[in-house]
């Protein structure tokens, strides 16, 4: 709960990444270092990510991508050893303010983990729970409403609409995982992050998550990790390739897989590393 948290002003030492974003920046992060007790996991990392868009996160296993999603809705906080500096901000607001609700950031900014977790609740519990608690309902039917639409979003109503009230780990993995997306949803943020969402689901229920994926960003800024490079060219805009803790490339994501400037990103996309 303790992870001391630190924002200095903004250093020069590294150039401010490309402007060139397609869209306006919703979430901005410079030189942001990670620290885990004396382990240095992140390292100056500086990045923009457009609004209503996907932004991929790739690189091989222990390079730092979980531990910069997690700076982007301060899950790290809740790692006594992890300590965080730089700055991250969300629509200009720096998001490390000390002033800062955390429960309000993270109903702003939704996460999505790898292996689907459900509430061990109904289905409509599981999606009424979050707007319960930040009181966005003010009635029965206002609620149905909000579990409604957010199972629509969710790409689920019309799988689970006559069962409402059965449990949520009934569902299969994919359901489970669209279920927890539609939670996410539920409290209306801006920003979802996810952290391999389709890693324990078939090439079935992937497809239907990426999908669902191209549908979210017409409304929401997503942010994803991903071990699949097929994944990350098919669903976004957008991708940096994390290495040894630094970010090496930023770009539109068919450049980077086409056409990368830096020989690392080369050499990881063709499989020599990782
Ligand atoms: N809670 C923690 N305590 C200590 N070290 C950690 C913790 N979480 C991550 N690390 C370390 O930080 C580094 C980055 O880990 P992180 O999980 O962010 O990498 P990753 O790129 O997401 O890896 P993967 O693709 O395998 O999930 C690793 O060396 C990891 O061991």
């Amino acid at each position: 709960m303790n992870a001391n948290v630190t924002a200095p002003a903004q250093s020069q030492s590294q150039s401010a990444p490309s402007a060139d974003l397609g869209g306006a920046a919703k979430i901005s992060a410079r030189n942001v270092n990670v620290y885990y007790g004396d382990k240095h996991a992140l390292k100056d990392v500086s990045i923009d990510m457009a609004e209503r868009s996907v932004t991929a996160f790739i690189g091989p296993s222990g390079c730092g991508k979980s531990t910069f999603l997690r700076c982007i809705n301060r899950m790290n906080d809740t790692i006594s050893i992890c300590r965080v500096t730089g700055k991250i901000t969300i629509d200009d607001y720096d998001i490390y303010d000390s002033a800062l609700d955390v429960v309000q950031l993270r109903a702003r900014v939704g996460m999505v983990f790898q292996k689907p977790n459900p509430f061990p609740k109904s289905i409509y519990e599981n999606v009424a729970y979050g707007p319960r608690i930040h009181g966005l309902a003010r009635s029965k039917a206002e609620m149905d409403e909000i579990v409604e639409d957010s199972l629509r979003k969710a790409s689920l109503w019309n799988e689970v609409k006559d069962r409402l009230n059965d449990g949520g780990t009934g569902l299969s993995g994919g359901q489970q995982q669209r279920l927890c997306i539609a939670r996410a949803i539920a409290v209306s943020p801006e920003v979802i992050l996810m952290d391999e969402p389709c890693s324990a689901l078939d090439p079935i229920a992937t497809a239907k998550i990426e999908e669902l994926i191209d549908e979210l960003r017409q409304n929401f800024t997503i942010v994803i990790v991903t071990h699949s490079m097929q994944q990350a060219a098919r669903v976004s805009q957008r991708t940096a390739f994390f290495h040894l803790g630094v970010i090496v490339e930023t770009g539109p994501t068919e450049q980077i897989f086409t056409s990368p400037n830096d020989r690392r990103t080369q050499d990881y996309i063709t499989g020599r590393f990782g």
